[in-house]
Order: structure tokens, then C-alpha cells, then sequence
């Protein structure tokens, strides 16, 4: 077992326009499961291949078990990498491929297969040692991957989208394993997904945009606290209202709302508000406190519920999430209002372009390397 960090990353590809990682800080604890998640192209792979020494960084450091380890191949890093496609090896069999680690590392062939049929055991494939991996269905080759990483017996495992191949079903399966395994094995695991119910998996996600790790925490405090407008959008969900915050009070085009302590401080701020946490109200209701006119501009089913679009007075987008069976339809006019007026809303620094305190405004040339959004343990909110 060990313990992985990542710090203070830069990374910029040959003749790419941007860096792909902006000073991006991980640190994974002995024994924890850190996730990274982000919009395509965020830089998640990236980071995982910084870490696990399959490219150099333009700048920062890796430490596994607190040692600076920017210098030393992958296969001296004590750590193991599993990708998302199983890439066995074909002119070996099942317990073969799992055995490889292990002869790797000096066992005999006898005492390397007998290793590999307890990891075999251990994701549940005990029996089909002989078989040819050609012959196994994408989730037993994954799982084959799965023992063979687990044999290498290293002390960290870095997971690159490990089972986005993988239908609804056999991906739930290989979560109920990893459980498992975690339970026996206690491995420290950094896992890159863009599967947010996987990343909930974790102790705790990182949340990485641009190169930039936004938050890092929990995912069911991510859900309800995004540090950043472009968090909240990558959960979905949110409906954004702009305004301007003083003394704790939210002004904006819907009057004013009181706002949790911890959000952002005085200046313009996004109210960032769950779809499921508003409602609507007949235009009669006008004046019953905050709440703004808006007319339907489509409706989605998902499942027993339905979200509907709106486009509120000042043109904003809004969303609002109702059982399914309400009549609301395209044209129609409501004022939408937060189900519970009372409770604080959580707002964040508005760092939209073409706000009035752009967030970013102060943003480092790329190169003084200085982090613009703290990557620390339970962060929220931009620094
Ligand atoms: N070999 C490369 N050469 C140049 N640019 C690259 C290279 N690999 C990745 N990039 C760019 O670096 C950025 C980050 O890519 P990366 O693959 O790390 O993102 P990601 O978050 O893993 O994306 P995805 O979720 O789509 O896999 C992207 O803009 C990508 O186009």
C-alpha cells in the first residue's frame, strides 16, 4: 500500500494551443479511492498518465509514498495502470496473463500461477484458468485485467475509464466487485471517469476543468455545493441565477434571497439552485414573494418525472424538474419559485465571461505556473 500525489501539474502537449493541465494537485491517501472527473478533454487521462509515468509533465511533481518519483519509469513507481480497454495478452491463457506480474518479478511459473488463481478467485473467475481470453465476453476480460493489475501487487492502482467498454449491467457488476476487492485489498486507487454514479465509488472526486481542478470533496457535497458555475453545469441539473451578493442577501431579478455563509462573499454571484428545488406558480400568485415570470418553452420526460424549460423574464434559462402529469405546456406562463423560500441558497463567485467580477480576471500568465482555483481537500468555492 501507498500513498500517490500528484502536484502542482503543468502539462502542455508539442504544438497545442493550450496546456492541458493547469498546476492540478491530487494527493490519495494510503488505502483511499480518489476519482477525477470533468467534461471531455479536461485533461483526466492526462493527469493519470503524469502519475503513473507514461508522460513526462512540463512541470510539477509525482510522489508515491511522499517520493519524488518524476524521474523513474513506470514499472518503478509501485504502482499499477488499468485502461479502459482489458488489452490481454492472446498467446497466453487466462491464469497466464494474471501470472505475468508475478514471473515479471521473479516467481516461478508454478508458485506465478498459483498466485494467479487467487486474484482469479477474487474477481469471481475461478475454474476458467486454461481458458483462452479470446473466448471470454468483454466483462470477463475485464475482470481478467482486474486480476492481473491486483497480481502486480503494487501499492497504488490507477483506474483510465476502466469500465466505460462495458453495457449498464456488467458495469454495476464491476463496481460490486471493486467494493469488494477494496474491502480485501485496501489498494490506494486514483480512478478517472466521466461516469458521475462511478465516481461516487470514491471517497472523494476531483473535479478537474481546463487543465484546473475545481473542487475536490465528496461527491454528495459536490452535488450540493458545486464550487464553481462550471461544476454545477457539469452535474446538470442547476439553474444559474445572477445577481449581486451583499451583507449575506442575494439581489437579483427575483428580489432577494439569503444565502448559506460559506458561499461566495459580497460581489457578483451565481445562485446556484437544483431544477427539483423549484416550482411553479399560476401568474395570479405575482408578488408572493421571490420568484420571477417565465413562459414553458419545452418539456422532457425522464422517467416518472419531467423537466421543464423555461425562459424567464430577463432571458435567463430557467429548469424546473416536476412529476410527470402536470400541465405544463410549451407557451404557457408561470412564476417560478423556490419550494422552500426560507433556506439559504448557495451562491458562487460569478466567473462567467462578460460578468461583472469575472473570476478569472486576475488569472496568471500559464507560464508563473501559479494554481487559479484551490485544489485542496473539500474545497468549494474558487481561492
Ligand atoms: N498526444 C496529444 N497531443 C496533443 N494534444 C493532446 C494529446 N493528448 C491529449 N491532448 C489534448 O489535451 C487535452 C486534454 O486531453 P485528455 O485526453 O487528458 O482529456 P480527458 O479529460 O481525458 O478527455 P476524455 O474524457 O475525452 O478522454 C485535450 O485538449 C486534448 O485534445
Amino acid at each position: 500500500m501507498s500513498t500517490l500525489e500528484v502536484r502542482d501539474v503543468w502539462h502542455r502537449y508539442p504544438d497545442a494551443d493550450a496546456p492541458a493541465l493547469r498546476g492540478a494537485s491530487v494527493a490519495v491517501a494510503d488505502g483511499e479511492m480518489v476519482s477525477v472527473v470533468g467534461p471531455s478533454g479536461s485533461g483526466k487521462s492526462t493527469l493519470l498518465r503524469v502519475a503513473a509515468g507514461l508522460l513526462r509533465s512540463t512541470s510539477g511533481e509525482v510522489l508515491v509514498d511522499g517520493r519524488d518519483v518524476a524521474d523513474q519509469p513506470t514499472e518503478r513507481r509501485d504502482l499499477t495502470v488499468m485502461f479502459q480497454h482489458p488489452l490481454l495478452f492472446e498467446h497466453l491463457d487466462v491464469a497466464g496473463n494474471v501470472a505475468f506480474a508475478p514471473r515479471l518479478a521473479g516467481s516461478g511459473r508454478r508458485e506465478a500461477r498459483r498466485c494467479a488463481r487467487r486474484y482469479l478467485r477474487l474477481v469471481h473467475l475461478e475454474g476458467m484458468d486454461s481458458r483462452d481470453v479470446a473466448s471470454l465476453s468483454g466483462g470477463q476480460q475485464q475482470r481478467v485485467a482486474l486480476a492481473r493489475a491486483l497480481a502486480a501487487e503494487r501499492g497504488a492502482l490507477l483506474l483510465d475509464e476502466p469500465f466505460s467498454s462495458l453495457d449498464r449491467e456488467l458495469r454495476a457488476s464491476m463496481h460490486d466487485l471493486l467494493v469488494e476487492v477494496r474491502a480485501a485489498l485496501a489498494p490506494t486507487i486514483l480512478m478517472v471517469t466521466h461516469d458521475l454514479d462511478e465516481a461516487t465509488l470514491a471517497e472523494s472526486s476531483v473535479v478537474l476543468i481546463d487543465g484546473r481542478v475545481h473542487q475536490h470533496a465528496p461527491m454528495t457535497e459536490i452535488y450540493r455545493r458545486p464550487a464553481t458555475v462550471a461544476v454545477a453545469r457539469l452535474l446538470g441539473g442547476f439553474t444559474e441565477i445572477a445577481g449581486t451578493v451583499r451583507d449575506g442577501v442575494h439581489h437579483c431579478a427575483w428580489g432577494r434571497l439569503p444565502v448559506a455563509a460559506e458561499g461566495a462573499g459580497d460581489g457578483a454571484a451565481v445562485l446556484l439552485v437544483r431544477r427539483e428545488a423549484l416550482r411553479l406558480e399560476v401568474d395570479a400568485d405575482l408578488g408572493a414573494g421571490p420568484g420571477i415570470g417565465a413562459r414553458v418553452v419545452r418539456r422532457r420526460p425522464i422517467g416518472t418525472r419531467v423537466v421543464v424549460s423555461l425562459v424567464g423574464d430577463d432571458d435567463s434559462p430557467l429548469e424546473v424538474e416536476l412529476p410527470v402529469g402536470e400541465d405544463v405546456r410549451p407557451g404557457a406562463r408561470f412564476r417560478v419559485v423556490l419550494s422552500d423560500r426560507r433556506a439559504p441558497q448557495w451562491a458562487v463567485r460569478d466567473e462567467r465571461p462578460g460578468s461583472a467580477a469575472p473570476a478569472l480576471a486576475g488569472e496568471p500568465e500559464e507560464d508563473t505556473r501559479r494554481p487559479v482555483v484551490d485544489g485542496g481537500r473539500s474545497s468549494v468555492g474558487p481561492a
